[in-house]
C-alpha cells in the first residue's frame, strides 16, 4: 500500500492506494507543532479504525508547501512505516516541464494538481485550488506547466473583515442568495462569496485568453472549498476533490525504483 500525504497551509489530506485504487483518505488539521510521534500515533488511530496497519504501508509518499513540518513527517514515515518518504521535489521525475522562472519556486501541490489534471483531462487546462490561498494554473496542451495565479483565500479573505473592522463579525461561508443584502452578515456572506465567485471567473477567463483561445480548455477546481464557488461559477467545469492525491499516486509510479 502507498500512504499519500498533501501537506497544506490549513490542512493535511492523506490517503492510502492499494495499487490505483484509493482505499481511505482523511483530512487532519496542519499543526506545525506536532511530533512525529504525534502524527504517527494520529495516523495509527485513523488507519486502526478502518481496519488498515501502518505495517502494510510500502511506499510514502509527501508533497509539502510547509517546509516547518517535513522533518516530523518524514521522521513518522521512518519510525511507524520503516520507510524513507518520497518527497515532491528537486529529483523527482513529474513528466511535466515547468515553465516557471524559477521552477524550484512553484508550490508543490500545484504542479502535483497539473500532473494528475493532465493524465486525466488532457490539456489546455486550468486547474483552481481552493486552499488557504486559491491558486490557478494553467498547463498547454502538450502538457507544459505555464504558470498561474495566486489570490488570497476564501476563508481568509472572510477572516481579514472580521479581524480589521470592529463592527463586522465572523461569518458562516453560505450564499445569501442576493446582493441586495439588509443585514451585516449577509452583506459580508455576499461581498465575500459572490466577490470571489467574480473573481475566478474573471482570473479564468484571461487566462483562458492567454492560452489563445482553444476550444478544448477545460476547468477542474479541487480544494476544500471547491464545491462552494464552483456551483454558481460559470467557467469551472468540473471539481475533482481528489485531484493532488491522484497526483502523488501518478508521481510515485513514475519515480518508484
Ligand atoms: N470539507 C470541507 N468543507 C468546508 N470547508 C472545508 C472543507 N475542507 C476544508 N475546508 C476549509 O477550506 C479551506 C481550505 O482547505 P484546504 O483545501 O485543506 O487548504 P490547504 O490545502 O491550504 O490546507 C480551509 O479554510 C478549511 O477550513
Ligand atoms: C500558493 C500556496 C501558498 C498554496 O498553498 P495552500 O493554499 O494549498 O496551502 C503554495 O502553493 C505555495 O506556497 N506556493 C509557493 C509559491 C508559488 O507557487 O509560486
Ligand atoms: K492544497
Amino acid at each position: 500500500m502507498l500512504l499519500a500525504f498533501d501537506v497544506g497551509n490549513t490542512n493535511i489530506v492523506l490517503g492510502v492506494y492499494r495499487g490505483q485504487t484509493l482505499l481511505n483518505y482523511w483530512r487532519i488539521a496542519t499543526d506545525k507543532s506536532k511530533t512525529s510521534d504525534e502524527y504517527g500515533m494520529l495516523i495509527h488511530q485513523l488507519f486502526q479504525y478502518e481496519g488498515l496497519s501502518m505495517k502494510d504501508i510500502d511506499d510514502v509518499i509527501i508533497s509539502s508547501v510547509v517546509p516547518p513540518l517535513m522533518y516530523s513527517l518524514q521522521h513518522m514515515a521512518y519510525k511507524y512505516c520503516k520507510k524513507e518518504a518520497m518527497v515532491v521535489g528537486p529529483g523527482i521525475k513529474t513528466g511535466m516541464n515547468i515553465k516557471y522562472d524559477n521552477p524550484k519556486q512553484v508550490g508543490a501541490d500545484r504542479i502535483v494538481n497539473a500532473v494528475a489534471a493532465y493524465e486525466k483531462y488532457g490539456g489546455p487546462l486550468v486547474i483552481v485550488d481552493f486552499g488557504t490561498a486559491t491558486t490557478f494554473c494553467a498547463v498547454s496542451e502538450k502538457g507544459e506547466y505555464l504558470g498561474g495565479t495566486i489570490a488570497p483565500g476564501i476563508k481568509i479573505s472572510s477572516e481579514a473583515l472580521f479581524q480589521n473592522a470592529a463592527k463586522l463579525p465572523r461569518v458562516e461561508l453560505i450564499k445569501p442568495g442576493h446582493v441586495i443584502c439588509k443585514n451585516t452578515v449577509s452583506s459580508m456572506q455576499s461581498g465575500i462569496i459572490y466577490g470571489y465567485i467574480g473573481l475566478v471567473d474573471y482570473i479564468v477567463k484571461r487566462m483562458k485568453q492567454e492560452l489563445g483561445n482553444h476550444p478544448n480548455t477545460r476547468v477542474i477546481a479541487t480544494g476544500g472549498l471547491a464545491n462552494l464557488i464552483a456551483s454558481e461559477s460559470e467557467t469551472i467545469d468540473e471539481v475533482n476533490g481528489l485531484l493532488t492525491l491522484e497526483g502523488l499516486r501518478i508521481i510515485y509510479e513514475r519515480n518508484k525504483g
